[in-house]
């Protein structure tokens, strides 16, 4: 089956250029001026670019006592109806549960998603097996660790455990990730506002304030250069952790950090909304912080200093979050974006001027697939990479509203907000899967991508480690004590 993409112009992470693209079999076989043939894609007036990869998705998730409402079908529905044509995913292993266990339970969700995708895999405890099963999950393809620094009593594991793990990933070539705020802080905060009788969703980010989050992306970034392994900071949402990861890359650490598109256009007068039911559902970690810090986020992006944007997809029905009626900390965390993380950063980002096209690009796609080793099968326009692409409309615009979107939930927390750069066209790995607003998704159409280990910055990082290596200073001349 042969795609002709016609009369666009083709924007990748560095360059801007006309061409089209023919795609054979999934992939991308030609890129040129005057290219025909095969089903005919007009792009006048569009950008060909590389399709979005969401590097922080939880679908069909068991968290706080439920299941985050979107699985694999709807939330990948809704990824490409945005933009977005793969999504990684966390693996969360149960208390004592082997990780290719766990993998084999998400395996036998995701066997409904529309788009390809990946995983993480997120360490929830720590032994011997959790040591012994990560190789395991390398050589399955699954390559980068999350670790929770927060969710006491659940998720969250403790600095020992944390190194152990940072440094096993290190040996297997892999990338430690961290949901970086202080579980312990957060525990104590929680406690106190509820004592006092705060128990409204206001409180979730009183509990929750950016100190806590500076410090253990601090913590993490530290932890991480001991143990000699890269690090990968998911939802970036302020200027405490952004400064520290800022300092880490100044210093030459291999550190990213990863805004949310939530963070980047979302304040927290959300959470003071004289409706319950408004302010809980923008209930998430980390919570959405004042303008000076959205500030701190873009300058981040502009200047490089963050890597990646990501939505963190992880939607509660407005009955999930009644859960919480009475006591905030009960509130599912979480809030969707998946299909409005292209159309937003577009918006707020490229027409404001923050970003280039070229940048947006790099935020969007290139630069976690080049993280996490996948590119240029992803993240790129090039002959031999996955057709894995969004044709871009600038003057397309919409109104972002709950009842329009594929998501499951019964609200958008951008509703209302008036976007453009909307897909003319999104293709998952050459199969037309969006046609201006049109959704012909086919079930079980994704496919799983397995990742190398990617020794060359693990080996970079564990030589340095190995020459500033501790050593006994050998001495002559000086009397022998012995033991
Ligand atoms: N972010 C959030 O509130 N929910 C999803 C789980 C996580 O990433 O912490
Ligand atoms: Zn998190
Ligand atoms: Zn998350």
């Amino acid at each position: 089956m042969t795609t002709t993409i016609r009369n666009g112009t083709i924007v990748t992470a560095d360059l801007t250029y006309q061409a089209d693209v023919q795609i054979e079999n999934g992939v991308i076989t030609a890129i040129g001026p005057g290219l025909k043939g095969g089903r005919e894609l007009d792009a006048t007036g569009c950008y060909i670019m590389p399709g979005g990869i969401d590097p922080h998705t939880h679908l069909e998730m068991p968290f706080m006592g439920t299941y985050s409402a979107d699985d694999f079908e709807s939330g990948t529905r809704a990824a490409l109806s945005g933009g977005t044509t793969m999504v990684v995913d966390f693996i969360l292993p149960g208390q004592g549960q082997g990780l290719m266990d766990a993998a084999k339970a998400w395996h036998n969700k995701s066997g409904r998603a529309n788009c390809d995708y990946s995983y993480h895999m997120a360490i929830t405890w720590w032994g011997q097996k959790v040591w012994e099963d990560m190789e395991d999950s390398v050589k399955a393809g699954i390559t980068s660790f999350k670790h929770f620094m927060a969710y006491k009593g659940a998720l969250m594991v403790n600095d020992d455990e944390m190194f152990s793990s940072f440094r096993r990933v290190g040996d297997l070539g892999g990338v430690a990730l961290v949901h970086a705020e202080n579980g312990d802080l957060v525990a104590e905060l929680t406690a106190k506002l509820l004592a006092e009788g705060n128990t409204g969703p206001e409180a979730h980010g009183y509990s929750r304030p950016p100190q806590v989050e500076g410090e253990a992306t601090n913590r993490a970034i530290m932890i991480a250069d001991m143990a000699g392994v890269p690090l990968y900071v998911v939802h970036t949402s302020c200027e405490e952790a952004h400064e520290a990861i800022r300092r880490a890359r100044q210093a030459g650490k291999r550190v990213w950090g990863e805004p949310l598109i939530q963070h980047l256009t979302l304040d927290e007068s959300e959470y003071f909304h004289p409706d319950w039911d408004h302010a809980a559902r923008r209930v998430m970690s980390p919570p959405f912080r004042s303008k000076d810090h959205q500030a701190s986020l873009w300058a981040g992006l502009q200047s490089g200093s963050l890597s990646c944007v990501a939505t963190d997809h992880c939607a509660f029905t407005t009955e999930q979050k009644r859960f919480g009626l009475g006591n905030f900390s009960k509130i599912p965390n979480g809030t969707g974006g998946l299909e409005d993380r292209l159309p937003m950063l577009w918006t707020h980002g490229v027409e404001t001027g923050r970003l280039t096209m070229n940048e947006f690009v790099a935020v969007t796609s290139t630069n976690i697939a080049k993280i996490l080793n996948m590119y240029p099968k992803k993240g790129a326009v090039l002959v031999g990479a996955d057709a894995d692409l969004v044709v871009l409309d600038p003057k397309a615009s919409k109104v972002i509203t709950a009842a329009g979107q594929q998501s499951a939930i019964d609200y958008n927390v951008f509703e209302g907000k008036e976007v453009r750069g909307l897909p003319r066209y999104t293709l998952t790995r050459g199969q037309v899967a969006v046609t201006e607003g049109k959704v012909t998704t086919e079930e079980g159409h994704g496919r799983f991508v397995g990742r190398e280990a990617r020794p060359a910055v693990n080996r970079a990082l564990s030589t340095w480690k190995e020459l500033t290596a501790p050593r006994p200073v050998q001495r002559t001349g000086v009397p022998v004590t012995g033991v």
